[in-house]
């Protein structure tokens, strides 16, 4: 799968722990940044990733921060786009079954790096379960056009 990853710096050290931890997996990782631990502004590396994530130059996005918290507000004023935070496999795996999160959001302040591959392994391997939640979704779809 193509991924587009990125970071501000309080979330740089995880970023590039799933990077590798990605390519291992066999994915197709595309880095947004950070790549320092040099402060930076995280929406000045969210909408360019975000956006690349709702126009499909690639497939899912996974955004790191301090908290996870910063990077999803911003993530979620792109169209198109449905950013979760997540700090747990139920809530990653409901993200996608139930919400069809298209950009996942982690907190390098907040977990350590064997948790957020779990969470990066049970996100990227469950599927949208439509049905009553894609009425939903289309309920937030149809606000967003307005
Ligand atoms: O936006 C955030 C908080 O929800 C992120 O965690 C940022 O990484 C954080 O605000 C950065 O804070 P810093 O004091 O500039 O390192």
């Amino acid at each position: 799968m193509k991924i587009a990853l990125g970071c501000d710096h309080g979330g740089y050290e995880l970023k590039e722990d799933l990077k590798n931890y990605l390519e291992e997996q066999g994915h197709e990782v595309v880095d947004y940044g950070t790549n320092s631990p040099e402060m930076v502004d995280y929406p000045d590396i969210v909408f360019p990733l975000a956006k690349d994530v709702a126009n499909g130059k690639c497939e899912k996005g996974i955004i790191c921060c301090g908290t996870g918290v910063g990077v999803s507000i911003a993530a979620n004023k792109v169209y198109g786009i449905r950013a979760a935070n997540c700090h747990d496999t139920f809530s990653a795996r409901a993200s996608r079954e139930h919400n069809d999160a298209n950009i996942l959001t982690l907190g390098g302040r907040v977990i350590g790096k064997g948790l957020a591959q779990e969470i990066v392994q049970v996100w990227l391997k469950s599927e949208f379960i439509e049905g009553r939640h894609l009425r939903r979704i289309n309920k937030i779809s149809d606000y967003e056009k307005q």
